[in-house]
C-alpha cells in the first residue's frame, strides 16, 4: 500500500479481497479509490447542477448564505479556510453544503436544487452515497471482527447532525488578487467517519500527506472512481490504527488548468451526534499500542478526561474553520 498509487477497492471483486484491501488501506494510506460503483450518471447530473448554481451572480447565491448554527448553505470565498493551523491562508473556493435534513425543507433550497427533477437526483445521490458508506462499514466491521452492524447502527439515517453533501467550486486562479496567501483547500483531515470525494473533468490538485515520509503525494483525479477517505472519528475509534489522513487541494501550476474552474463534490458521512468516540470492542484494537501521533494533534487534543461525542467533535472542528 503506498501513497504514490492509492489502493483500489473494486466493488465487484470477491468479499475477501475487499475486506483485505480495506484493512490495509485504512491502516496505511487512509485513502483509497472505489471502482465499479453505480453512481456515475448521478454524479454527472450533480456536477451539472453544481455548475449551474455556482455560475449564478453572487447576490443570488448570497440569498442562501450559510450561518454559524447549521453551517448549511452557500459559503463564499474566504469564509471556510480548512487549515486551522495557518490563519493567514485563504481557501480560494466557494461551496454549497446540504445536510440530509435539507431534503425535508425543499422550499428553503435555491430553485436549481428544489426543481422537481433535480431534487429527485439530489435525493437519490444522498441515498446512494449513504448506502455505499454503510456497505463499506459492514465490510470493515467484519474485518475488525465486531458485530456487523456496529458502525451502521451508529449512522442511522435521518438523525442529527446528518450526512452532508458539499458542492465545491474552485475558480480560475487568474481571478485571484495578487500577493495573497492562497491555496484551493488548506491542509486538513475530515471530521466525520468516511468521506466520498467525486472529482470531475480529470482536474487534479488533490494531495495526501504521508506522515511517515513527511511528504505530499498527488491523487490522480479519476472520473470513473470515487476517492474515499477515513475521517477523525475512525482515528478515535481505533486508537489511531486507522488514519484520518491530512489532505489539501493546491493551485495548479499548469497554465491551462490555471485558467479553468475545478469542481468537486464531497459526501461526508458522520455518526449520529451522541455516538461516543471510544475505542471499538475489537481484539485488533485492544492489542494495538496507542502512540500519540504528532500529525493527529487535531484529533487527540487534551479533553481533560471528557469522552467526546461525534457531535461535539464535529461542532468543534467546524467552528475552527468557518469565519462569519
Ligand atoms: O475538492 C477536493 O478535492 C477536496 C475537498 C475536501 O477535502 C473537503 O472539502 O473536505
Ligand atoms: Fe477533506
Amino acid at each position: 500500500m503506498s501513497f504514490a498509487s492509492l489502493p483500489v477497492i473494486n466493488l465487484k471483486s470477491n468479499p475477501d479481497d475487499i475486506r483485505q484491501t480495506l484493512l490495509l488501506a485504512s491502516t496505511t494510506t487512509g485513502f483509497f479509490y472505489v471502482s465499479n460503483h453505480e453512481l456515475n450518471s448521478l454524479q454527472n447530473q450533480m456536477f451539472s447542477m453544481a455548475k449551474e448554481f455556482f455560475y449564478l451572480p453572487l447576490y443570488e447565491k448570497l440569498l442562501y448564505v450559510s450561518n454559524p448554527t447549521s453551517y448549511d448553505g452557500y459559503i463564499r470565498i474566504g469564509r471556510e479556510n480548512l487549515d486551522s493551523t495557518n490563519l493567514k491562508l485563504i481557501d480560494e473556493k466557494e461551496a454549497f453544503k446540504m445536510r440530509e435534513s435539507a431534503l425535508n425543507r425543499k422550499d428553503k433550497l435555491p430553485n436549481i436544487f428544489s426543481h422537481e427533477e433535480n431534487f429527485k437526483i439530489i435525493e437519490q445521490f444522498f441515498r446512494q452515497c449513504y448506502d455505499l458508506c454503510m456497505h463499506l462499514f459492514q465490510y470493515l466491521a467484519e474485518t475488525f471482527q465486531i458485530d456487523k452492524d456496529y458502525f451502521t447502527s451508529r449512522h442511522k439515517w435521518n438523525q442529527k447532525p446528518g450526512v452532508a453533501i458539499k458542492l465545491l467550486h474552485y475558480p480560475p486562479i487568474n481571478q485571484i488578487e495578487q500577493n495573497t496567501n492562497v491555496i484551493r483547500a488548506g491542509a486538513h483531515s475530515d471530521y466525520g467517519s468516511l468521506t466520498l470525494l467525486f472529482q470531475h473533468d480529470n482536474k487534479s490538485g488533490l494531495e495526501v500527506f504521508d506522515r511517515l515520509k513527511n511528504c505530499w503525494y498527488p491523487v490522480e483525479a479519476r472520473n470513473d472512481m470515487i476517492v474515499v477517505n477515513f475521517g477523525d472519528v475512525f482515528e478515535y475509534w481505533t486508537k489511531g490504527m486507522i488514519k484520518s489522513t491530512i489532505h489539501r487541494v493546491i493551485l495548479p501550476n499548469n497554465i491551462n488548468e490555471q485558467n479553468q474552474s475545478r469542481f468537486s463534490i464531497a459526501f461526508f458521512c458522520v455518526p449520529n451526534g451522541d455516538t461516543l468516540l471510544t475505542p471499538i470492542p475489537s481484539k485488533l484494537i485492544e492489542n494495538y499500542i496507542y502512540t500519540k501521533d504528532e500529525h493527529a494533534k487535531h484529533v487527540f487534543n487534551d479533553n481533560d478526561g471528557h469522552v467526546l461525542t461525534a457531535g461535539e467533535h464535529l461542532q468543534m472542528r467546524l467552528s475552527k474553520t468557518h469565519q462569519y
